[in-house]
Protein backbone atom coordinates (compact mmCIF):
# COMPACT_ATOMS: atom_id res chain seq x y z
CA UNK A 1 0.00 0.00 0.00
CA UNK A 2 1.46 3.68 -1.22
CA UNK A 3 0.93 6.35 1.25
CA UNK A 4 0.56 9.27 -0.64
CA UNK A 5 0.17 13.35 -0.61
CA UNK A 6 -1.67 14.42 -2.84
CA UNK A 7 -1.89 18.29 -3.51
CA UNK A 8 -1.11 19.22 -0.37
CA UNK A 9 -1.20 22.70 1.42
CA UNK A 10 -0.44 23.97 4.66
CA UNK A 11 -0.76 27.91 4.96
CA UNK A 12 2.95 29.39 5.18
CA UNK A 13 4.49 25.91 5.13
CA UNK A 14 3.94 24.00 2.13
CA UNK A 15 2.22 24.73 -1.24
CA UNK A 16 0.68 22.25 -3.49
CA UNK A 17 2.70 18.93 -2.37
CA UNK A 18 2.15 15.48 -4.21
CA UNK A 19 4.87 12.78 -3.74
CA UNK A 20 3.88 8.61 -3.79
CA UNK A 21 5.86 6.80 -1.32
CA UNK A 22 6.44 3.21 -1.13
CA UNK A 23 6.50 -0.01 1.05
CA UNK A 24 9.93 -1.50 0.74
CA UNK A 25 11.95 1.21 0.19
CA UNK A 26 13.28 4.24 2.33
CA UNK A 27 12.26 7.23 0.97
CA UNK A 28 14.31 10.01 1.93
CA UNK A 29 12.52 13.88 2.16
CA UNK A 30 15.17 16.51 2.23
CA UNK A 31 15.89 20.02 1.68
CA UNK A 32 17.24 22.76 2.93
CA UNK A 33 16.17 24.75 6.66
CA UNK A 34 12.63 25.55 6.69
CA UNK A 35 11.40 23.64 3.01
CA UNK A 36 8.54 22.35 4.77
CA UNK A 37 10.33 18.25 5.27
CA UNK A 38 8.63 18.16 8.94
CA UNK A 39 5.62 19.77 8.05
CA UNK A 40 4.94 17.57 4.85
CA UNK A 41 6.23 14.01 7.26
CA UNK A 42 3.72 15.77 9.97
CA UNK A 43 0.88 15.80 7.28
CA UNK A 44 2.14 11.83 6.10
CA UNK A 45 1.65 10.78 10.04
CA UNK A 46 -1.54 12.15 10.16
CA UNK A 47 -0.50 14.65 13.08
CA UNK A 48 -1.47 18.02 10.80
CA UNK A 49 -4.52 18.46 8.88
CA UNK A 50 -3.26 20.19 5.57
CA UNK A 51 -5.62 23.51 4.34
CA UNK A 52 -5.92 21.68 0.92
CA UNK A 53 -5.37 18.15 -0.61
CA UNK A 54 -4.55 15.03 1.81
CA UNK A 55 -2.83 12.30 2.58
CA UNK A 56 -3.94 8.80 1.93
CA UNK A 57 -2.70 5.23 2.61
CA UNK A 58 -3.98 2.35 0.46
CA UNK A 59 -5.81 5.13 -1.19
CA UNK A 60 -7.78 5.95 2.10
CA UNK A 61 -7.65 9.50 3.25
CA UNK A 62 -6.01 9.46 6.68
CA UNK A 63 -8.83 11.62 7.94
CA UNK A 64 -11.04 8.56 7.39
CA UNK A 65 -9.60 6.17 9.31
CA UNK A 66 -9.58 5.69 13.37
CA UNK A 67 -6.67 7.05 14.95
CA UNK A 68 -5.80 3.66 16.46
CA UNK A 69 -5.87 2.01 12.98
CA UNK A 70 -3.87 4.68 11.89
CA UNK A 71 -1.53 4.56 14.91
CA UNK A 72 -1.05 0.49 14.24
CA UNK A 73 -0.04 1.64 10.58
CA UNK A 74 2.22 4.46 10.99
CA UNK A 75 4.41 4.56 13.41
CA UNK A 76 6.19 8.15 13.90
CA UNK A 77 9.11 9.45 15.72
CA UNK A 78 9.27 13.43 15.81
CA UNK A 79 12.07 15.41 15.56
CA UNK A 80 13.89 16.10 19.12
CA UNK A 81 11.05 13.76 20.45
CA UNK A 82 10.87 13.98 24.54
CA UNK A 83 9.33 11.40 26.73
CA UNK A 84 5.97 12.13 28.44
CA UNK A 85 6.59 10.51 31.67
CA UNK A 86 10.59 9.66 33.25
CA UNK A 87 9.47 6.02 33.47
CA UNK A 88 12.51 3.31 32.59
CA UNK A 89 13.61 2.42 28.98
CA UNK A 90 12.27 -0.67 28.96
CA UNK A 91 8.77 0.91 29.76
CA UNK A 92 9.26 3.24 27.25
CA UNK A 93 9.30 0.88 24.62
CA UNK A 94 6.54 -1.18 25.61
CA UNK A 95 4.00 2.10 25.17
CA UNK A 96 4.95 1.63 21.47
CA UNK A 97 2.46 -2.13 22.55
CA UNK A 98 -0.46 1.10 22.58
CA UNK A 99 -2.28 0.76 19.67
CA UNK A 100 -2.21 -2.95 19.69
CA UNK A 101 -3.70 -2.97 23.71
CA UNK A 102 -0.90 -6.07 24.20
CA UNK A 103 1.68 -6.63 26.63
CA UNK A 104 3.78 -8.52 23.89
CA UNK A 105 7.06 -8.98 24.82
CA UNK A 106 9.03 -10.15 21.80
CA UNK A 107 8.46 -6.73 19.50
CA UNK A 108 9.76 -5.49 22.92
CA UNK A 109 12.24 -7.10 23.47
CA UNK A 110 13.45 -7.42 19.73
CA UNK A 111 13.30 -3.37 19.28
CA UNK A 112 15.37 -3.30 22.22
CA UNK A 113 18.31 -5.13 21.02
CA UNK A 114 17.88 -3.79 17.76
CA UNK A 115 18.79 -0.08 19.35
CA UNK A 116 21.40 -1.65 21.55
CA UNK A 117 19.16 -0.28 24.76
CA UNK A 118 19.74 -4.20 26.69
CA UNK A 119 22.04 -2.61 28.91
CA UNK A 120 19.87 1.04 29.63
CA UNK A 121 16.64 -0.51 29.58
CA UNK A 122 16.26 -0.67 33.53
CA UNK A 123 17.43 2.87 33.44
CA UNK A 124 15.41 6.29 33.58
CA UNK A 125 14.98 8.03 30.54
CA UNK A 126 15.90 11.15 32.63
CA UNK A 127 19.37 9.69 32.69
CA UNK A 128 19.95 9.02 29.23
CA UNK A 129 22.25 11.44 26.84
CA UNK A 130 20.62 12.84 23.89
CA UNK A 131 21.49 10.20 21.71
CA UNK A 132 20.90 7.62 24.29
CA UNK A 133 17.34 9.13 24.50
CA UNK A 134 16.70 9.26 20.36
CA UNK A 135 17.52 5.29 20.60
CA UNK A 136 14.94 4.52 23.23
CA UNK A 137 11.95 6.81 21.12
CA UNK A 138 13.02 4.99 17.69
CA UNK A 139 12.57 1.64 20.02
CA UNK A 140 8.87 2.63 20.75
CA UNK A 141 8.12 3.18 17.64
CA UNK A 142 9.76 -0.42 16.26
CA UNK A 143 7.93 -1.99 19.22
CA UNK A 144 4.90 -1.23 17.32
CA UNK A 145 5.49 -2.90 14.18
CA UNK A 146 3.99 -0.26 12.22
CA UNK A 147 3.57 -0.84 8.44
CA UNK A 148 5.10 2.80 7.99
CA UNK A 149 7.96 4.29 9.79
CA UNK A 150 8.22 8.14 9.49
CA UNK A 151 10.89 9.30 11.39
CA UNK A 152 12.46 13.51 11.56
CA UNK A 153 16.03 13.12 11.83
CA UNK A 154 16.25 10.03 13.40
CA UNK A 155 20.07 10.73 12.95
CA UNK A 156 20.81 13.63 14.08
CA UNK A 157 21.79 12.79 17.81
CA UNK A 158 23.63 9.74 16.60
CA UNK A 159 27.37 8.99 16.93
CA UNK A 160 29.02 7.69 13.91
CA UNK A 161 28.53 3.65 14.73
CA UNK A 162 24.96 3.62 16.00
CA UNK A 163 23.93 6.16 13.00
CA UNK A 164 25.16 3.37 10.40
CA UNK A 165 23.43 0.34 13.12
CA UNK A 166 20.22 2.22 12.74
CA UNK A 167 20.34 3.06 8.82
CA UNK A 168 21.16 -0.85 8.95
CA UNK A 169 18.00 -0.96 10.87
CA UNK A 170 15.95 0.34 9.16
CA UNK A 171 16.85 -1.18 5.95
CA UNK A 172 16.28 -4.53 7.41
CA UNK A 173 12.75 -3.10 8.00
CA UNK A 174 12.16 -2.24 4.54
CA UNK A 175 13.85 -5.40 2.49
CA UNK A 176 10.87 -7.08 4.87
CA UNK A 177 8.24 -4.87 2.85
CA UNK A 178 7.73 -1.57 5.80
CA UNK A 179 7.85 2.08 4.48
CA UNK A 180 10.20 3.73 5.89
CA UNK A 181 10.54 7.65 5.21
CA UNK A 182 12.65 9.93 6.89
CA UNK A 183 13.57 13.90 6.80
CA UNK A 184 17.63 13.60 6.69
CA UNK A 185 20.08 16.50 6.21
CA UNK A 186 22.86 14.87 5.45
CA UNK A 187 22.78 14.09 2.25
CA UNK A 188 25.72 11.95 1.38
CA UNK A 189 23.91 9.40 4.22
CA UNK A 190 20.98 10.25 1.79
CA UNK A 191 22.44 8.99 -1.57
CA UNK A 192 24.17 6.20 0.53
CA UNK A 193 21.06 4.71 1.67
CA UNK A 194 17.77 5.95 0.60
CA UNK A 195 16.31 4.15 -1.90
CA UNK A 196 13.88 7.20 -3.45
CA UNK A 197 14.79 11.07 -2.41
CA UNK A 198 12.06 13.51 -2.14
CA UNK A 199 13.22 17.12 -2.53
CA UNK A 200 11.27 20.10 -1.01
CA UNK A 201 12.38 23.75 -2.13
CA UNK A 202 10.60 26.51 -0.05
CA UNK A 203 7.85 25.07 0.67
CA UNK A 204 7.12 23.36 -2.68
CA UNK A 205 7.96 20.05 -4.29
CA UNK A 206 10.74 19.94 -6.21
CA UNK A 207 10.92 16.83 -7.36
CA UNK A 208 11.10 12.74 -6.44
CA UNK A 209 13.20 9.88 -7.55
CA UNK A 210 16.07 7.59 -7.31
CA UNK A 211 19.04 9.42 -4.93
CA UNK A 212 21.16 9.45 -8.15
CA UNK A 213 18.83 11.17 -9.82
CA UNK A 214 17.57 13.79 -6.75
CA UNK A 215 21.08 14.56 -5.54
CA UNK A 216 22.67 15.41 -8.93
CA UNK A 217 25.09 18.40 -8.80
CA UNK A 218 22.41 19.99 -10.91
CA UNK A 219 19.86 19.90 -8.27
CA UNK A 220 21.94 20.57 -5.53
CA UNK A 221 23.08 23.56 -7.09
CA UNK A 222 19.85 24.71 -8.19
CA UNK A 223 18.48 23.70 -4.86
CA UNK A 224 20.86 24.11 -1.75
CA UNK A 225 22.92 26.56 -3.39
CA UNK A 226 26.20 24.86 -3.18
CA UNK A 227 28.70 23.54 -6.38
CA UNK A 228 29.35 20.25 -5.49
CA UNK A 229 31.55 17.08 -6.30
CA UNK A 230 30.59 13.26 -5.33
CA UNK A 231 33.32 11.32 -4.56
CA UNK A 232 33.96 7.68 -4.19
CA UNK A 233 31.96 4.20 -5.12
CA UNK A 234 28.14 4.12 -5.11
CA UNK A 235 26.70 3.33 -1.75
CA UNK A 236 30.39 5.05 0.24
CA UNK A 237 29.70 8.28 -1.85
CA UNK A 238 31.39 11.71 -0.23
CA UNK A 239 30.45 14.84 -0.96
CA UNK A 240 33.16 17.16 -1.59
CA UNK A 241 32.13 21.42 -1.90
CA UNK A 242 34.36 22.89 -4.80
N1 LIG B 1 4.01 25.67 13.74
C1 LIG B 1 4.29 26.47 12.71
N2 LIG B 1 3.50 27.52 12.40
C2 LIG B 1 3.76 28.32 11.36
N3 LIG B 1 4.81 28.15 10.52
C3 LIG B 1 5.63 27.13 10.79
C4 LIG B 1 5.42 26.24 11.88
N4 LIG B 1 6.40 25.29 11.87
C5 LIG B 1 7.19 25.61 10.82
N5 LIG B 1 6.73 26.69 10.17
C6 LIG B 1 7.29 27.31 8.95
O1 LIG B 1 6.97 26.45 7.89
C7 LIG B 1 8.08 26.33 7.01
C8 LIG B 1 8.48 24.87 6.89
O2 LIG B 1 8.92 24.43 8.17
P1 LIG B 1 9.39 22.93 8.40
O3 LIG B 1 9.72 22.78 9.85
O4 LIG B 1 8.40 22.01 7.81
O5 LIG B 1 10.71 22.91 7.51
P2 LIG B 1 11.92 21.87 7.51
O6 LIG B 1 12.29 21.68 6.08
O7 LIG B 1 11.59 20.67 8.30
O8 LIG B 1 13.03 22.74 8.24
P3 LIG B 1 14.37 22.35 9.07
O9 LIG B 1 15.31 21.72 8.12
O10 LIG B 1 14.85 23.69 9.52
O11 LIG B 1 13.96 21.46 10.22
C9 LIG B 1 9.18 27.22 7.57
O12 LIG B 1 9.12 28.46 6.87
C10 LIG B 1 8.80 27.41 9.01
O13 LIG B 1 9.22 28.67 9.48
Amino acid sequence: MNLSAKNITVTGRIADVSATLEPGKITAICGPNGAGKSTLLSCLGGLITPDNGYAELGGVPLSDMAPIERAKQIGFLPQNGEAAWDVAVRNLVALGRMPHRDAAREPVDAAITALDLEALQDRPISQLSGGEKARALLARVLAGQPEWILADEPLAALDLAHQLALIGHLRKQADAGTGVVIVLHDLALAMNHADRVVVLDKGSFAGQGAAEKMLSHAVISEVWKLDIDWLGESGSKALSIR
